[in-house]
């Protein structure tokens, strides 16, 4: 089956103090991959976190994937999605499998994505598409990307990069099949806000 839906990031300043039950309530709206985005060094935390929304993701039955950690996505069993500074993306592939999920950052790039579709990835991420609160400085995207990458790409892409309900839409209409949010989503000020933006950017995939 193909990989369409929302894509919801985790962002541990952004839910610190409501991390798990931020994270159900998005799970609740529909959740297509969540990854678990943790950029710092504590181990320890890292693990404890990955392992705990491992299990509400099967839950949910949704798939976890973790950013730039192919070790502790090895460890869970999970996916893992790799920027283009995260090391090189066929020995990862090894590592997890066939059947693992494998993302690949590809910034504004149609050759950067059909390198990464060529080794092996599972989907291809464009962006930034918007001024984005979590990352400011990557770089930029647009929509005559998407047009030339739909055309010629065979596996899933993914957008990224300040989307919210009210830009998403475009996004969509040019071929995106997964919309991947942090703050469009985990910015809200109660769960079932949260829940509530999940469904709704469901409602633009064309996703019950
Ligand atoms: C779905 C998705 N797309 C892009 C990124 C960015 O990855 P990267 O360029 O490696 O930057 P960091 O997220 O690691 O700071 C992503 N994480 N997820
Ligand atoms: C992690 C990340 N990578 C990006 C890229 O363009 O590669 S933009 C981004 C941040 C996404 O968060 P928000 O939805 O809050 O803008
Ligand atoms: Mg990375």
């Amino acid at each position: 089956m193909k990989l369409r839906g929302l894509y919801a990031i985790t962002d541990s300043q952004l839910l610190a103090g409501k991390f798990l039950a931020y994270v159900e309530a998005a799970l609740e709206g529909g959740v297509t991959l969540l990854q678990y985005r943790d950029k710092s060094s504590d181990e320890a935390r890292r693990l404890r976190e990955a392992e705990a929304l491992r299990n509400l993701c099967e839950r949910y039955k949704t798939q976890l994937i973790i950013n730039d950690d192919a070790e502790l996505a090895a460890r869970l069993g999970v996916g893992v999605h790799l920027g283009q500074t995260d090391g090189p993306l066929a020995p990862v592939r090894a590592l997890l499998g066939h059947k693992a999920i494998v993302g690949a950052t590809c910034h504004a790039s149609l050759a950067l994505a059909e390198q990464a579709a060529s080794e092996g990835a599972t989907y291809v991420a464009f962006g930034r598409f918007f001024n984005s609160n979590t990352k400011p400085g990557a770089p930029s995207a647009n929509l005559e990307l998407l047009e030339q990458a739909h055309l010629k790409l065979h596996i899933p892409m993914c957008a990224i990069g300040g989307i919210t309900l009210d830009n998403a839409a475009p996004l969509v209409a040019h071929g995106v099949d997964l919309l991947a949010v942090v703050h469009g989503l985990f910015g809200a000020d109660s769960t079932t806000e949260v829940t509530r933006r999940a469904r709704a950017f469901n409602e633009l995939l064309l996703i019950k």
